[in-house]
């Protein structure tokens, strides 16, 4: 089985890449060859990779950026989206897009199902929202995988921006009033790779739609980065106290939702996997990039 994914250095396509080793061949695309940002690029980068199943995994995913950017946070995550799943149909291959909880504004009290109506409060959201609708109307084969809060030990998120700034202060003030699910680029990884089995196994039949998957559990800002530094004091790495404060303590250019924890059963249900609970994986983010760094 091979998979293609779209992006080269992203969170999920690193960590896709390592857990992949020996269960499917996966050959990861991105610029100059294959640029969201220039449809006309996709569908011939995509066909000379010959996929079995395509992964869309890139994204434009500065939330803040992005407000000051809308046209080119829409050209890469709704246009560009959209003609990936469309060079999939074309080559009669399946996608799995890759979405986010920021599509939610937050409102409801309890996790959202894929049943809840989406309602972005950020460009961001608006552009993923956008693209899940354009990858719908492409390619109706396909699995649009909304996911959250996401670390790992490469590129760019919150738990190495904490890990940073522990080394250098000893005080760091985080939101305590917006909840969510941390979640693992590897167990991402395993998820798009128990798609990938179930769909072998049910060719005739592949599970399809819109699907939740998040880290179990659920936590703010503020205690991921609470335990995340108390791993890492406890690994002998560097720790600072966070002091919780709310979202107007700590105004971004984006607004982000209070609440977008994801009720994943479904995916449960019709790909039997669920993720560790996430002090589980974080902690052992925290110590490999521990190791790796020092
Ligand atoms: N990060 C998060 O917290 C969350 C992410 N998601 C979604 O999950 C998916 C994966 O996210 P994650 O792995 O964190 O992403 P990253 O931010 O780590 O990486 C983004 C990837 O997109 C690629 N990319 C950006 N612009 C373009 C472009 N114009 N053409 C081609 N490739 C491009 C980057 O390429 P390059 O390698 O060249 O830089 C990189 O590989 C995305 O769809 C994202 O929206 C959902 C929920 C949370
Ligand atoms: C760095 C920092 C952030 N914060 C707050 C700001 C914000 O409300 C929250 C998270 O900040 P970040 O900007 O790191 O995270 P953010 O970019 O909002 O992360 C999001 O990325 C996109 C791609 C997604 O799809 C989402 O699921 C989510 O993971 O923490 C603090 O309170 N203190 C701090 O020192
Ligand atoms: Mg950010």
């Amino acid at each position: 089985m091979r998979l293609v994914v779209t992006g080269r250095e992203g969170q999920v396509v690193r960590s896709l890449m390592e857990r992949a080793k020996g269960r499917a061949e996966v050959v990861a695309l991105g610029r100059p060859a294959l640029d969201l940002a220039r449809p006309e690029t996709i569908a011939p980068a995509l066909a000379d990779a010959r996929p079995d199943i395509v992964v869309s995994a890139a994204a434009y995913t500065a939330v803040d950026q992005a407000e000051d950017e809308p046209e080119r946070a829409f050209a890469v995550n709704a246009t560009g989206a959209g003609a990936v799943a469309e060079a999939a149909a074309r080559l009669g291959v399946p996608v799995i897009h890759l979405s986010t909880d920021y599509v939610f504004d937050g409102t409801k009290e309890h996790p959202y199902s894929e049943e809840d109506a989406p309602a972005p409060r950020s460009v961001y959201g608006a552009s993923k929202l956008a693209g899940e609708e354009a990858v719908a109307a492409a390619n109706p084969d396909h699995v649009i995988l909304r996911t959250a809060w996401v670390y790992s030990p490469f590129g760019k998120n919150f738990v190495k921006t904490m890990l940073a700034l522990a080394q250098t202060r000893d005080h760091l003030r985080v939101v305590d009033d917006q909840h969510g699910n941390p979640s693992a680029a590897h167990d991402i990884a395993e998820a798009v790779l128990a798609i990938v089995e179930t769909w072998r196994r049910r060719a005739e039949r592949r599970p399809r739609g819109v699907y939740h998957f998040a880290g179990s559990g659920e936590t703010s800002w503020c205690g991921l980065a609470r335990h995340a530094l108390a791993v890492s004091r406890a690994a002998g790495g560097p720790h600072a106290e966070v002091e919780a404060i709310t979202t107007a303590e700590y105004p971004t250019r984006a607004a982000r939702p209070r609440n977008s924890r994801l009720d994943c059963r479904r995916f449960r249900a019709d790909f039997g996997y669920l993720a560790p609970e996430w002090q589980t994986s974080l902690e052992a983010v925290v110590k490999r990039l521990l190791a790796e760094v020092v």
